[in-house]
């Protein structure tokens, strides 16, 4: 029977692009010996079969394309009896063992299983290295196995993670069977750019960056020309001008100068022993970050990961510049080796939880979000474009009509929000990006395709990009460049993603054939439920001293020092000084799309306003009723007094109602402003008219029930004035709840402080307490003149008094009392000035309240880095003040 060496159809990644991390180090290294020996391939195998041990992890064999095992026909049948039927059910497929094989005819059968198995998926671009370039039956049998059935149950030996190494790299690369070289040409050629563009700026090993082929979907997404205002970094079609430096696994020493060249807009930021620490009850301060120190840099995806409550989110937020009050943080920050600010619109930070507004459909959110940002020089229909096509890229597009949705109303799923928190923060593709566990509440396929999408998106844009991850796939832990990995807030790797399974295997923690490398990394420096490890250390190993010898050995090693090393030189170079990303959008744009947003969300949100109106219309059919007709006798003087009272402070009070959906706003404000979409001033003044419809709408139609049931004064202006007067008091209460909401964010606290503050208000505003009975100093100068009670019961007074005449019942009175006589004597109103002018005082007041919003927002803006940068510890000192004292050997 014709051997013939066959290649399977059987793809390590599930997508064309995921390939290439060329360092990974394969759970199984097949012929680290000299390939003529048929022992050595027995001893290659059984090595598979038993994990390294920790001594024999420092070993872990590469797989080597290059390296042939041609000659040995019972090596093959050791490894085909060792393969298919393994207990283990963890090896890798037999055919990654040998990548070059001689005539076998069991090799053909199960080659031929294989080929049943994969039908369908295409022969990766790499295993075509597996055909000696000399069999001129590689391509024949290449093409007749496409058209294998599937059928074998082999399926679930197919391993999770693979080597996966690059076309690119591949020395036989260009010796590739005609066929798959038409079929690939493009791709493998884009990956090559791309990874020697990559290779300038990627100090260890250029083999380890990611160098995934677009897809046609991508390319017409990505590559649009609307999406290219923003400096690019060098893609597929460019070629580098200059000279890329050698492969080189440790080379960290290139030419800075380049990097900064031709990456002028790009983003480096370094941590140099950062240490972040929080109140603690017992020892004072806990250290939550420990002498952190790392980098990030332009066109590459940081990936920060480690068990729950390691320190990711604190560490982003520091980074971000976006620490808790009650946090203090010591060492250097650097962004382009100097000392800047970030937040407010210098960079783009996705958080974790999703703040967005629930009534607007994807669509709509986004497009709302480009005319924010995006320059005004840009045609709406660039703008729209854009945001469809970000919608498109973050796979949103089959719920793009669909409302976010959240408390109460349900819309999107937490995935597809998380999707829509990212395209809002993408859509101006900002030079820095931070992202707190981007893929958190996504499958496995949507974790990949948004993932590849951002490294992709990094890659070209040039964007540096930081995100925190839990628990990625391993196709997705290879598209990222560098690691992160925390434990207790201390490192235990920093480096190529792609070297760090070498790290735990060095160090004793080989990772198992087929566990993904991610879920080992977090399960061996998981102490939260101080499990014993199963491998490393025969599994007598605790969690803790697993992870105080990772940490001990990451200070010792190379890749430490090369970090270190990095971050020295970023530093040195002094790059250019951050520029604002924040909106390029005009202040009138903003406010006018504020005013529309705010509007439509008003309009859906029936907490807002509508459950106001209804309960405002059955309120004041209540007084309507209560008090009608209420006639000119004596007695209606006291009863019109204390229908106006209510009117004014009770139905003003149920403003308040608001609150909550005011909040939440804020939330999306607080966000929003953060991340540079525009001003605290397009926010007051958005909010503020959009609000003015609905009120008018409570103020007159309740208001005029009211007014005309109780038969106050005739004659259409006073009804006017009193709709205008309840109006304004509506906004000067909304106004005090903003203030409050700057200052108390959280709803109920919110609510329960404006409660108290109007009710103080009511009581000092001149009606239970006449004016001249207030107690002098407090109450009455200056509680009386700041209580806007005092200005609105003057107006409704005014407005319904004066011009009428009441009999009189006091003995030895005039037998009729004018309403001017009873403003004075009965309600001690001020009657110096007109009702206008009260108007004009309450409206001055909603002006005042809202400037004070605003005044109280960029306050704590300016403050908080001031209070921050005073307690914060100079980076020479931080050893001395913040060494942590449990943990001493490794401070
Ligand atoms: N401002 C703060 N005040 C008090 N403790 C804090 C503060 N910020 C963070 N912490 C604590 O620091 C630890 C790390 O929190 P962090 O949110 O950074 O963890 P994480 O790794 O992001 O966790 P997860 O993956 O679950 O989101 C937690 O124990 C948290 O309670």
């Amino acid at each position: 029977m014709e051997t013939t060496i066959q290649v399977p159809r059987w793809t390590p990644t599930p997508s064309p692009t995921s390939s290439p991390r060329g360092p990974n180090v394969p759970r199984w290294a097949p012929s680290p010996s000299p390939p003529s020996s048929p022992k050595r391939a027995m001893k290659s195998e059984s090595f598979e079969s038993n994990p390294p041990s920790s001594q024999g992890g420092n070993q872990v064999p590469r797989w080597n394309p290059n390296e042939p095992n041609t000659s040995s026909p019972r090596g093959y049948m050791q490894n085909e009896s060792f393969e298919p039927s393994s207990t283990k059910g963890t090896h890798l497929p037999k055919w990654n063992q040998s990548p070059s094989r001689p005539s076998s005819p069991k090799r053909q059968i199960r080659d031929e299983n294989f080929d049943e198995l994969e039908m369908g998926t295409h022969l990766p671009t790499w295993t075509q290295n597996l055909i000696p370039p000399s069999s001129p039956k590689g391509a024949m049998k290449n093409e007749s196995l496409e058209l294998s059935p599937p059928s074998s149950p082999r399926a679930s030996h197919v391993p999770r993670w693979t080597p996966s190494p690059s076309p690119s790299r591949s020395p036989k690369g260009p010796s590739r069977n005609e066929s798959f070289d038409d079929l690939e040409r493009g791709s493998v050629a884009s990956e090559e750019d791309m990874s020697s563009d990559m290779e300038k700026f990627f100090p260890f090993n250029s083999d380890s960056i990611s160098t995934s082929t677009r897809p046609p979907l991508d390319s017409l997404l990505l590559e649009a020309p609307s999406l290219r205002n923003l400096p690019k970094v060098k893609t597929s079609s460019q070629k580098p001008d200059v000279e890329q430096p050698k492969q080189n696994k440790n080379n960290v020493t290139r030419n800075i100068d380049m990097d900064f060249t031709s990456k002028s807009n790009g983003v480096f930021l370094t941590w140099k022993d950062l240490w972040v620490t929080v109140p603690d009850q017992q020892s004072g301060r806990r250290p939550i970050l420990q002498r952190l120190t790392g980098y990030a840099q332009p066109g590459e995806v940081l990936a920060i990961m480690g068990p729950s409550g390691c320190g990711k989110s604190t560490l982003l937020d520091a980074l971000a510049g976006r620490l808790g009050s009650n946090t203090r943080q010591a060492g250097e920050i650097l962004i382009n080796g100097r000392k800047q600010r970030l937040a407010f619109g210098t960079s783009a930070y996705v958080t974790q939880d999703d703040t967005l507004m629930t009534t607007l459909t994807v669509r709509e959110a986004v497009h709302y979000s480009a005319q924010l940002q995006l320059p005004g020089s840009m045609p709406t229909s660039a703008k729209k474009e854009r945001a469809e096509m970000t919608i498109c890229e973050m796979g949103l597009q089959d719920c793009i009509e669909t409302r976010i949705g959240g408390w109460g109303k349900k819309g999107l799923s937490g995935g597809q929000k998380r999707r829509v928190s990212i395209c809002i923060e993408i859509l101006t593709r900002p030079k820095l990006l931070f992202l707190d566990e981007p893929t958190s509440g996504l499958d496995s396929a949507a974790s990949y395709h948004v993932m590849d999408r951002i490294v992709k998106l990094a890659h070209r844009e040039g964007i540096t990009v930081i995100a925190s991850i839990h628990q990625p796939s391993s196709e997705v832990f290879e598209l990222f460049h560098n690691l992160c990995l925390l434990s207790s807030g201390k490192t235990v790797y920093f480096g190529p993603a792609s070297m760090a399974n070498e790290f735990f295997a060095k160090n004793g923690f080989p990772c198992p054939s087929l566990r993904n490398p991610s879920d080992h990394y977090l399960r061996t420096i998981n102490k939260d439920f101080d499990l014993d490890i199963e491998e490393g250390l025969g599994g007598a190993t605790s969690t803790e001293e697993a992870i105080n010898i990772l940490v001990r050995a990451y200070k010792s090693s190379e890749t430490c020092q090369q970090v270190q090393g990095r971050v020295s030189e970023i530093c040195q170079q002094k790059g250019g000084v951050l520029e604002k990303k924040g909106s390029q959008a005009s202040f009138a744009t903003q406010c006018l799309v504020l005013t529309k947003r705010s509007f439509v969300n008003m309009y859906r949100d029936l907490g807002y306003y509508w459950l106001r109106l209804a309960i405002y219309i059955a309120l004041c059919l209540c007084v309507g009723t209560i008090f009608y007709d209420i006639g000119f006798s004596y007695g209606s003087i006291q009863a019109r007094g204390s229908m106006l009272m209510f009117v004014a402070a009770f139905l003003t009070f149920m403003a308040i109602g608001g609150f909550p959906s005011f909040v939440e706003d804020m939330k999306i404000f607080g966000r929003e402003r953060l991340n540079g979409h525009y001003g605290v001033g397009a926010f007051v003044i958005g909010n503020s008219l959009s609000s003015i419809p609905y009120l008018l709408m409570i103020s007159l139609i309740p208001g005029a029930i009211a007014y005309y049931l109780v038969h106050l004064q005739k004659g259409f202006e006073h009804f006017v004035y009193f709709a205008i007067l309840l109006f304004v008091c509506m906004m000067l209460v909304e106004s005090l709840m903003m203030m409050v909401a700057s200052i108390v964010p959280d709803f109920l606290m919110g609510i329960i402080t404006g409660a108290g503050i109007q009710g103080v208000m009511m009581l000092c505003g001149g009606f239970f307490r006449l004016p001249n009975d207030l107690p002098n100093p407090f109450w009455k100068y200056p509680m009386y003149y700041i209580a806007f009670h005092k200005y609105a019961n003057q107006g409704f007074y005014k407005n319904e008094f004066e011009g009428l005449t009441f009999p009189n019942n006091q003995v030895g009175g005039a037998p009729t009392i004018t309403g001017e006589e009873i403003l004075q004597n009965v309600w001690q109103v001020e009657m110096g000035y007109s009702k206008w002018i009260d108007l004009a005082i309450l409206f001055g007041m909603v002006v005042l309240y809202r400037l004070m919003f605003l005044g109280i927002i960029k306050t704590v803006e300016k403050v908080k880095p001031m209070i921050r940068g005073l307690f914060a510890v100079p980076p020479e000192k931080s050893k001395q003040i913040l060494e942590d004292p449990i943990d001493p050997q490794y401070a």
